[in-house]
């Protein structure tokens, strides 16, 4: 078993001081990496470190905090088989899709690198010539940042290329269920000289994050997660009215019109939903069927899916792999379960051994049934019909969440009416989880708040500052402005 008891806190290594755990691999369903839990103290002094290290790295210039940056993208693509590895291990998502995604990480570093020295403010008119304004943007101080089980290192720089770039210091916080990633990153962090404290890894479950999220001394927190934990964060966020961006949950709407190009839209479809093993937040769990087309669309789904290959994610001919850990099994299973119950008729798929489901396909399914409403996290496709656009817009947004959503159609027309009236943070066109470090990304609704990724994301860890400059000789009223 690996040992990755260590965190990174302070710029050294340190044992959690509480209880021990083990992260399974979901393929073999046997412990792999042995942990250990951050306690309260522990996490007071990793935000200590963070507060300690944050004046000189938010006084560092943006240049040198930029080169810093590069060198951990590069260090990530150097690094790529083994963190894609440790990746596929702890979540049982195929090594292609995590090297593919940790290449998009570095990426994302290497974007914000030539973002930090890039902070501008604004110089402001004002109704008196006699008086400069103009703003700052300032680091916030110390953030929290807490990944997902599912995309650890890709979700991480969402999170922490804006916050250094522009300033910050971080405390991270991995899922318990897929921790050594970031353990592995960390250690990046330190060959490349990054200054200690500023950028700490914690592990843990709940209590950690609990500690967290409960500190005055975070100044923001970004979270990736489900909505229920969110709340939680809030909570503990709102008790000393700290900002956070929320990147939560999802039950996309996959729209294809009767004119579009099935082949393309049916390919679109299925990765759409099956990459990854559907645990990621933007997969496109409901696809939207127009009439005419409807049963044709269901069975080439239906066949697809069925040729799907499961196996060691590891292995270069497998597609998909397991769930990524047996508490998120068996609730992919309790809502294929509910699917059945409501009425809705499998097509393809079902359970498999071990922690795999099979690419599952249910036709038939009705805006009311629980399947078009809740999120599966899982490989678990309901397909809708709708009868014309207005009814397709209307069940698209027809969910708590706000996610994604893609357009599948060659009316050009349609296509922007269409993208304008949903109510989603990204609309796709002619195309399905297509990603860009300079595009924004976030949610509406329950999906929630908050952009990450593009400039947007750097603004969210920046403070603005204005100042105001008097420039007359004469005496005057020092209110004369206040009105
Ligand atoms: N919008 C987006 O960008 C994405 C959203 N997601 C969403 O994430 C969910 C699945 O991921 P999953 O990992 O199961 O999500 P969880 O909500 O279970 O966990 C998310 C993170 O929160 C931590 N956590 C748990 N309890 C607390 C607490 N009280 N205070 C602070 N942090 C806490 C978890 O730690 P621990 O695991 O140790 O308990 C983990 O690091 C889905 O809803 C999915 O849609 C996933 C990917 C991307
Ligand atoms: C435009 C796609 C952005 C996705 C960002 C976060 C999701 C990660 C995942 O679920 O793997």
């Amino acid at each position: 078993m690996k040992d990755y008891t260590n965190q990174y806190v302070g710029g050294g290594w340190r044992r959690g001081s509480g209880a021990g755990f083990e992260s399974i691999d979901p393929f073999s369903g046997e412990p792999w990496v042995r942990l250990t839990t951050a306690t309260a103290d522990d996490v007071a002094t990793a935000i200590g470190a963070a507060e300690q290290a944050a004046p000189a790295w938010g006084r560092t210039p943006g240049v040198e905090r930029g080169r810093l940056l590069d060198e951990l993208a590069d260090a990530l693509r150097d690094n790529v088989e083994l963190l894609a590895e440790i990746e596929t291990r702890d979540s049982g998502k195929v090594f292609r899709e995590n090297k593919a995604q940790i290449s998009f990480a570095a990426r994302n570093y290497h974007f914000h690198a030539g973002n930090a020295d890039k902070l501008t403010g604004e110089s402001k008119p004002l109704d008196s010539d006699e008086i400069v304004d103009f703003t700052t943007r300032e680091p916030i101080g110390v953030t929290a940042l807490i990944t997902a089980c599912n995309s650890p290192l890709s979700q991480l720089a969402n999170k922490l290329a804006p916050a250094l770039a522009a300033g910050n210091t971080a405390v991270v916080k991995p899922s318990e269920h897929a921790s050594a990633s970031t353990l592995e990153f960390a250690r990046l962090v330190d060959e490349i000289g990054f200054p200690a404290g500023v950028i700490n890894v914690v592990t843990g479950a709940g209590e950690t994050g609990t500690a967290l999220t409960s500190d005055a001394r975070v100044g923001k927190i970004s979270f990736t997660g489900g909505p229920g934990t969110a709340r939680r964060v809030a909570a503990n966020a709102a008790a000393n009215l700290v900002p956070c961006v929320f990147e939560l949950g999802g039950k996309s709407a996959n729209i294809v019109f009767d004119d579009a190009d099935l082949e393309r839209a049916i390919v679109g479809a299925v990765a759409g939903v099956f990459a990854a093993g559907g645990q990621t937040c933007i997969a496109g769990s409901r696809l939207l069927v127009q009439d005419g087309i409807y049963d044709e669309v269901v069975a080439a789904l239906a066949e697809r899916a069925g040729a799907i290959r499961l196996g060691d994610p590891m292995d270069p001919a497998t597609e998909m792999g397991p769930i990524a850990h047996r508490a998120q099994h068996e609730s992919v299973l309790t809502r294929i379960d509910e699917a059945v119950a409501d009425g809705a008729r499998m097509v393809a798929g079902g359970p498999a051994d071990g922690l795999f489901v099979r690419p599952t396909v249910f036709a038939d399914v009705t805006p009311e049934m629980r399947l078009a409403r809740h999120e599966v996290f899982g490989p678990v496709l309901a397909v809708l019909r709708f009868t014309d656009e207005p009814s397709a817009v209307a069940m698209a947004n027809g969910t708590d969440y706000g996610l994604a959503s893609g357009i599948w159609t060659r009316d050009i027309s349609r296509a922007h009416r269409v993208a304008k009236r949903l109510d989603a943070g990204t609309v796709w066109i002619n195309t399905y989880r297509a990603s860009a470090a300079q595009a924004p990304f976030g949610g509406t609704k329950r999906s929630g708040y908050g952009r990450e990724r593009g400039t947007e994301a750097l603004l969210e860890y920046t403070r603005t500052k204005n100042t105001m400059i008097d420039l007359s000789t004469s005496d005057r009223d020092p209110f004369r402005l206040a009105t």
